[in-house]
Formats: structure tokens, C-alpha cells, sequence
């Protein structure tokens, strides 16, 4: 018989981390060894033998959590957002001494989120303008989402080499405009009673595609983190977006 994956929780009373707890405990052939609040050690990790580690806390404990696990051989499911650039390379710089460890960032868990973005990449070369709302519950502490920056880095992706988006303004209220993420103008909602949303507005002449999806609960999100706790171990290195785990081009 095949021994069930040790899996632990960072942020486990938060509300991404109480979902998580109970959705691992549900799931066949995986086992909650560890639910580790703020107060918490990080040696807790050890002391229980857990091999897969769920991170879900705040941008600014993300970076050390996901560290230690990796330099104690752990692979992690990283949810939290502000992982920008520079410290995605500085994990893989740490992944690269520590070889066969995995770890999956994902900036969105749910997949139809997934692949909203993928269809908005897919889509950014053909029109002329293009610009993103994501719209969220009142108790989050970043903006834009990480959602938005990961769609927004891939729009810029696909638009390269086109002109930029027309755009008359010459005299703006500053936020106005909505953040600038590389190149493409990112308005952040936070209105009381949403989840996480969001839109993506393309636009040219005589016509408008909007793709937009909504999470209306943290349910929307297990799928994606069980899919990640399954097969980060097979995947070694930093794997940045769930899609990378999804056989979207096959
Ligand atoms: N990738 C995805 O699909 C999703 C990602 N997210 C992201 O996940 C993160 C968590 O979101 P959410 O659950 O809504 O946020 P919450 O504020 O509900 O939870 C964050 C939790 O982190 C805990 N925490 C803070 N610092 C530490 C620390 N040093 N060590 C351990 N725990 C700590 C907090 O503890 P305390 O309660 O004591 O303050 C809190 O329980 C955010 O970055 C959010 O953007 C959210 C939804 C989906
Ligand atoms: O804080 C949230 O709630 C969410 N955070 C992630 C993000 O910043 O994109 C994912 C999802 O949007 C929910």
C-alpha cells in the first residue's frame, strides 16, 4: 500500500489556509500533519515529517517560509502573492543548490482563472487597446492582485513589438489611469461582499471582448492547491502559474 503525502499549512487560520486545511483532510491519499499559524515555528515542519508544504500567509513572511522548506529538502505550494521577479530569482537561485525539489508559485489557484488569463494573452495581439479590473474583498492587503500582475506580464508578452495602446490623456488625478503594469493599466476595486474577481477589456474599432471570472468563494481555489500539492515533488525547480502543471497547448 502506498503511504499518503505528508502535507502541512503555513497560514492555516487565515481564510486561504482554513480552506486548505479542511480540503487536504477530505483528500484521498494525503494526510494534514501540520496547520502552523503566525506564532508558530517553522521547525514544526520537521518535528512532523512534512513533505509538501502549503503556503498561504501575507507577502512579507511568504519569502522566509518558502526558503526554510526549501533548504530543509520540502517542496511548496505557494499561494501568497509578491513574488515579483527578483525573488523568483533568488528561489531559484536556492532551488538550484537544493536539487530536486519543487516548488509551484500560483498566482491564481482557480483554474478557470487560469485560464481566463491564457484566453487574454491569447487574445491581446489582435485588438488595439487593453486593460485589466480585478475587483476583490475589502480585507486584502495588495494591489494590484497578483492575478492581475501575472495577466498583465503576459498581455505584455504578447503585445510585443506592437504599438502601444492609443490614449489621449494628458491630465489625470493620479490613480486615475488605474496602476501601469507593463504597460497595460490595472484598476483595482475593493468593494465590500466580493470574493475575487476579474475583467479583462479588449478593445478596437467597433468592438469589445471582455474576459472576465469571478471566484465567489475559497472552494474555487482547492481544486488548483490539491492539484499542486500532487505533483510538485515530480516537478522539480520553481514552476511560476498553475498552468504550468496543465497540459494547455496538448
Ligand atoms: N493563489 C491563489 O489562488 C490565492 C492566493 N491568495 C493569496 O494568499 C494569501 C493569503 O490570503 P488570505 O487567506 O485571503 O489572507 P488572510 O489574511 O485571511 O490570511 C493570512 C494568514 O497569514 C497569517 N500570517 C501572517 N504572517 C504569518 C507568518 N509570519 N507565519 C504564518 N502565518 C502568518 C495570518 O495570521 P493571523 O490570522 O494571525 O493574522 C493569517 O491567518 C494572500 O497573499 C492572498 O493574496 C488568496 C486567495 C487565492
Ligand atoms: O487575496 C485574495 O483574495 C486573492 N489573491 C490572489 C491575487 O492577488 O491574485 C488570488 C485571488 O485573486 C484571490
Amino acid at each position: 500500500m502506498t503511504e499518503n503525502l505528508r502535507v502541512a499549512v503555513i497560514g492555516a487560520n487565515g481564510r486561504m489556509g482554513a480552506a486548505a486545511v479542511a480540503a487536504i483532510g477530505r483528500a484521498d491519499g494525503l494526510e494534514l500533519v501540520a496547520a502552523l499559524g503566525r506564532s508558530d515555528p517553522l521547525e514544526r515542519l520537521l518535528e512532523t515529517r512534512a513533505q509538501v508544504v502549503v503556503e498561504l500567509t501575507v507577502p512579507d513572511s511568504s519569502e522566509q517560509n518558502v526558503r526554510f522548506a526549501v533548504q530543509h529538502g520540502l517542496h511548496a505550494v505557494v499561494g501568497t502573492t509578491g513574488w515579483d521577479a527578483g525573488k523568483r530569482t533568488a528561489l531559484a537561485g536556492l532551488l538550484a543548490q537544493n536539487p530536486g525539489v519543487g516548488v509551484l508559485i500560483a498566482p491564481n489557484f482557480a483554474l478557470g482563472s487560469v485560464l481566463a488569463t491564457r484566453f487574454a494573452a491569447q487574445a491581446a495581439r489582435y485588438f488595439d487597446s487593453v486593460e485589466i479590473i480585478e475587483l476583490h474583498h475589502p480585507h486584502k492587503v495588495d494591489a494590484p492582485s497578483g492575478t492581475a500582475i501575472r495577466t498583465a506580464q503576459l498581455i505584455a508578452q504578447a503585445r510585443a513589438g506592437l504599438p502601444p495602446a492609443p490614449d489621449a490623456t494628458e491630465q489625470a488625478m493620479p490613480g486615475a489611469r488605474g496602476a501601469v503594469v507593463d504597460e497595460v493599466p490595472v484598476h483595482s476595486v475593493r468593494l465590500a461582499g466580493l470574493t475575487a474577481h476579474q475583467e479583462v477589456l479588449l478593445g478596437s474599432a467597433g468592438e469589445q471582448l471582455s474576459i472576465r471570472h469571478d471566484s465567489f468563494g475559497q472552494d474555487s481555489f482547492m481544486p488548483g492547491v490539491l492539484l499542486g500539492v500532487r505533483k510538485v515533488a515530480s516537478v522539480p525547480g520553481l514552476t511560476y502559474g498553475l498552468d504550468g502543471y496543465l497540459e494547455l497547448d496538448s
